[in-house]
């Protein structure tokens, strides 16, 4: 990527937390500008922790970050003014209005937007005069949010904005993202919500126990992992009798009772190919399901995997152990 179109450069993130724990792990990534990217994990997984050292709040334990070109931490003063922040535990005086929040807010902010025009923004007008403490949940990140658009950032980082949202207002809050990335602003969002970040990130990376285990576009990401196509085999008929599966594309097959699970990189080829078949014979393919690779997909893969790598280990740790008992 172009240094001058780079506004976040990640390299080789550590953080360390008292006690030792290792919560990010030799992370890289850059983000350029108008791009939005997207950090997905597990609960846990580092994602805040990685963030918070982006935003400038903790000094890395190792590796290097820079921020619209400046180390958020060491040179917070220049960062500061051209980042927007939304913390997830905003954390406001409770007493206050939710126009007063914002009006406090403005006046530490150069440059800021109307508190009209903020509140307007994330959908907050009529309840600018209810004190925050009356807020839900979901109205509280509605007010984090108009907060951290105050100073019209170039970059602003969105630590899981539409967590406790109901459905309108997760799609409120994806349509406004939308805009402020058409009018540039460079977006570094984290979620738990696997399609808030397919349907708005250009790229992301999946992290798991504080390491990136998988990056890229959505579409290079969900194609890591194959399409499934499961159906029951017709009555009188056997897995030799289906068409030579290689050549429709199918990599992978298993036959559970007269259930028949194929994996594929070529879905439309596989099921155009079976269904085909189907037609030629004569018969029904009872119980077809035809799922293409999703993000989904690949994020439970990662998790499963995970899981199969810690239960080996535990395996060799024991037989370590009563090696030397
Ligand atoms: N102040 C701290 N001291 C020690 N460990 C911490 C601290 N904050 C977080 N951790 C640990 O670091 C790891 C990463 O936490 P982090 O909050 O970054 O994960 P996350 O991906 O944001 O999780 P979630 O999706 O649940 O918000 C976790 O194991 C967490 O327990």
């Amino acid at each position: 990527m172009d240094a001058t179109q780079c506004v976040i450069d990640v390299r080789s993130l550590r953080r360390v937390y008292d006690g030792g724990f290792e919560a990010v792990r030799d992370v890289s990534f850059s983000v350029g500008r108008g791009e939005l990217f997207a950090l997905l994990g597990t609960n846990g997984a580092g994602k805040t922790s990685t963030v918070e050292l982006l935003e400038g709040l903790a000094k890395p334990a190792g590796g290097q970050v820079r921020v619209l070109g400046h180390d958020p931490y060491a040179e917070r003063a220049a960062v500061r003014p051209r980042i927007g922040v939304m913390l997830q535990e905003g954390g406001f005086p409770s007493e206050l209005t939710v126009a007063e929040t914002v009006r406090m807010w403005a006046g530490c902010t150069s440059g800021a937007r109307p508190v009209g025009e903020a509140l307007e923004l994330v959908g907050l007008t009529k309840r600018a005069n209810v004190r925050v403490k009356m807020l839900s949940g979901g109205e509280k990140r509605r007010l984090d949010l108009a907060l951290a658009l105050l100073g019209r950032p170039e970059v602003l980082f969105l630590d899981e904005p539409t967590t406790g949202l109901d459905a309108e207002g997760r799609v409120d809050t994806w349509e406004l993202v939308r805009e402020l990335r058409a009018d540039g602003t460079t977006v570094l969002l984290t979620t738990h919500y696997l399609e808030e970040a397919e349907s708005l990130a250009d790229r992301l990376a999946i992290l798991h126990e504080g390491r990136i285990a998988l990056t890229g576009t959505p579409a290079e990401v969900t194609a890591t992992h194959p399409s499934r196509i499961s159906f029951d085999l017709p009555e009188g008929y056997f897995p030799g009798d289906l068409p030579p599966l290689a050549e429709l594309g199918v990599t992978a097959h298993e036959t559970a009772g007269r259930t028949v699970r194929l994996q594929t990189h070529e879905l439309q080829r596989a099921a155009t190919g079976l269904l085909l078949w189907a037609q030629g014979a004569g018969v029904e393919l009872r119980g077809l399901d035809v799922r293409s690779a999703s993000l989904e997909e690949a994020f439970l893969q990662i998790a499963r995997d995970a899981r199969a790598e810690d239960t080996a280990q535990d395996a060799a740790q024991d037989r370590t152990k009563e090696t030397v008992a």
